[in-house]
């Protein structure tokens, strides 16, 4: 791993220089369904994605992120446990290496292949999203599982990009995708507040996990490990893969359910 890079040398060494990541609201963690409580108040969320703006993607070296527009209030998630709407910024993805798998939540202990994250924030109270990123209602990350089977029939769209990214640092042109396409057909979630799972950590996150997975292939999953953490400029190349956080402790909080 570069081992100037302290992202790249992995959740044990972070603490060192972000002292927040042994923090009271640390994420991912491990869901337990039968121990989240149904809270009758948590209305459904609602996704109005459909004047969306996507502009490009882009390898940073840690993920793939698909940026959006964001001047305005035309891409939002409201509802829920949401007092305001939160614009989307970007989505991005989290997966493992060959067979292991490689989302960030876990459900009773269990991972799936990759988990989506659709990242958003309060433009009612905040007036950039890096001053959002650091208030405790800042941020909206709406998390999706991708879980192993048949071929998901929009994330071709995804996986085709990632062959003009594969360096760290690279960026291409990705207009006019909507990410509606990639959510699964029930907005069911649980809910509770965490962090950014990568630095800076910071403690900004009201996470909205949908319960219900979409369903992509191997080969799709395969594809994201094909990225590399390394630049073209590098001797080394180093797979992009495992680039999850493991699950942190709970810490009393409460993790609510849509229903
Ligand atoms: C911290 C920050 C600021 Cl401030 C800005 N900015 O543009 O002002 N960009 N970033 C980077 C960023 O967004 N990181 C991020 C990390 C983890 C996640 S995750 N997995 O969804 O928890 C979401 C995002
Ligand atoms: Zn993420």
């Amino acid at each position: 791993r570069n081992t100037f890079c302290l992202v790249c040398q992995g959740p044990p060494v972070w603490h060192k220089n972000y002292p927040v990541a042994q923090g009271n609201r640390q994420s991912p963690i491990d869901i337990i369904p039968h121990q989240t409580s149904h809270d009758p108040g948590l209305g459904p969320i609602t996704l109005n994605y459909d004047q969306c703006t996507s502009i490009n993607i882009t390898n940073n070296g840690h993920s793939v992120v698909v940026e959006f527009e964001d001047p305005d209030d035309r891409s939002v998630i409201l509802g829920g446990p949401l007092d305001n709407p939160y614009r989307l910024k970007q989505f991005h993805f989290h997966w493992g290496g060959k067979g292991c798998h490689g989302s960030e939540h876990t459900v009773s202990g269990n991972s799936y292949a990759s988990e989506l994250h659709l990242v958003h924030w309060n433009a009612v109270k905040y007036k950039t999203f890096g001053e959002a990123a650091t208030a405790p209602d800042g941020l909206a990350v709406l998390g999706i599982f991708l879980e192993t089977g048949d071929d998901h029939r929009w994330l071709h769209m995804i996986t085709d990009a990632l062959y003009m990214v594969k360096f760290k640092g690279s960026v291409t042109d990705f207009k006019a995708f909507n990410p509606k396409c990639l959510l699964p057909s029930s907005l069911h979630y649980w809910t509770y507040l965490g962090s950014l799972t990568t630095p800076p950590l910071h403690e900004s996150v009201i996470w909205i996990v949908l319960k219900e997975p979409i369903i992509v292939s191997e080969k799709q999953v395969h594809v994201f490990r094909m990225l590399l953490f390394t630049g073209e400029e590098e001797d080394e190349r180093i797979r992009m893969e495992n680039n999850f956080r493991p699950p942190q402790p709970l810490k009393g909080r409460k993790v609510r359910s849509s229903n």
